[in-house]
């Protein structure tokens, strides 16, 4: 059955959802945000169906309510559902990067019209805004729900139909055990990736050449902390507990390598970094993780005059599609390397076996 679906936050994950949803199903899109000029760009470029200017008159006639603000204010958001009289059964989810304030603020709405299940679609990217949305975005990524065990199965499967359209595998977890593995996994990484990039910069007075030399492994290390600040500022403090003991620990961690720096004990040095080996080996080896990556292939090229135009061309010919493209290394006159990201494995290794053929050296990133 078509249903009326609320999204209030339309940004990069809102519009995107929003898109996704459109391709898929006959649903009647309503948005809302604070920002007039988003709602107008979702209607103009056909997200939406409809806009609304208060969010109190869009959840009214919504079935489904997708709060896609940033996190506090998505709190703030539910905070308000208990000033609107509501005339139907709704389900209320969310997408927020933090699940445990998040439901801790939903235990708090009254009406037994209301049906809140926690959500975050584990994908995204540094970009913000709702020009930013993609349809594909959450194609392949783990789309994670928290729903309470009293919440009825047919309420999610219901979500669950409604969120096809992204393509995403659903995982269903508790708010506790979400924010203590999205913390391992993509808050704590993203506060080190600051950290690491401040401690170029703070260098950088010392040694003014080091932003050309930051190459590859800096790079790969440092991605994400080009993402929105705002959004990571707030994800950092409403799962401050979680991520203050990572701090702690790691703190103490990187006092044990210190301690074996300074009484040369290569043995353990050693065996740390094969430990850290085995382990990242291990993760590529199993499935792709819940936040998807791509499948990288290192080409060399010549620093020539087309020498891009003539990659691409040769893979387009394949019909294959390229992700991503990086020039990685490229000094005059010698070679380069150029990293090629593919979507799938299949489209890696065609795109291997058909520049080799062709007088390529590629290499493959396991
Ligand atoms: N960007 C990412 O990579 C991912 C973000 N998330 C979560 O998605 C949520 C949204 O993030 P993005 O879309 O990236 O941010 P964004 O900055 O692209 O969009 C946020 C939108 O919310 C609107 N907004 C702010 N306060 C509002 C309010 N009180 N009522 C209605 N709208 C309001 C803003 O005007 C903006 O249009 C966050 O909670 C974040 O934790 C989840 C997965 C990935
Ligand atoms: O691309 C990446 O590595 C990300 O970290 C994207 C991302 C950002 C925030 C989330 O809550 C989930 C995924």
């Amino acid at each position: 059955m078509a249903q009326t679906i609320l999204i209030a936050g339309l940004g990069l994950i809102g519009g995107s959802l929003a898109l996704s949803m459109k391709e898929n199903n006959d649903n009647h899109l309503i948005g809302y945000d604070i920002d007039p000029k988003a709602i107008a760009y979702g209607v103009e470029n056909g997200i939406l169906d409809e806009g609304v200017a208060d969010f109190k008159v869009g959840i009214k006639q919504a079935d489904i309510c997708i709060l896609a603000a940033p996190v506090s204010k998505t709190i703030e958001l539910i905070h308000k559902i208990n000033e609107v009289n509501l005339e139907k059964p709704i389900i209320i989810t969310d997408v927020s990067s933090v699940k445990g304030s998040i439901e801790k603020a939903a235990e708090c709405i009254t009406s037994p019209l209301v049906t809140f299940i926690g959500g975050h679609p584990m994908a995204g990217s540094h970009k913000k805004g709702i020009e930013a949305a993609k349809s594909h975005l959450f194609e392949n990524a783990i789309y994670i729900l928290t729903p309470t065990n009293d919440c009825p199965k047919e309420k999610i499967a219901l979500l669950k139909d409604v969120l096809a359209g992204t393509k995403s595998t659903f995982i269903e977890l508790n708010p506790e055990e979400h924010d203590e593995m999205t913390s391992v996994i993509s808050h704590f990484p993203h506060l080190i990736a600051s950290s690491l990039v401040h401690q170029a910069k703070s260098w950088q007075t010392k040694h003014e050449k080091i932003p050309s030399l930051a190459a590859g492994g800096f790079r790969d290390i440092t991605r994400i902390a080009s993402s929105n600040p705002a959004m990571w500022q707030d994800i950092f403090f409403q799962n401050k507990h979680v991520i203050s003991r990572l701090l702690t620990d790691w703190i103490a961690e990187m006092n044990d390598l210190q301690q074996l720096l300074q009484t040369d004990n290569q043995v353990e040095m050693y065996d740390y970094l094969v430990q850290a080996k085995e382990f990242r080996d291990g993760l590529d080896k199993t499935k792709r993780g819940a936040i998807p990556a791509f499948y990288d292939l290192f080409v060399d090229i010549f620093d020539q005059t087309g020498a891009l135009l003539k990659v691409v061309s040769l893979l387009a010919e394949k019909d294959i599609s390229i992700k991503n493209i990086e020039i990685l290394e490229i000094r005059e006159g010698i070679t380069g390397v150029l990293r090629l990201s593919f979507v799938t494995k299949e489209d890696q290794l065609a795109s291997h076996r058909h520049l080799t053929k062709n007088g390529y050296e590629t290499m493959l990133e396991e």
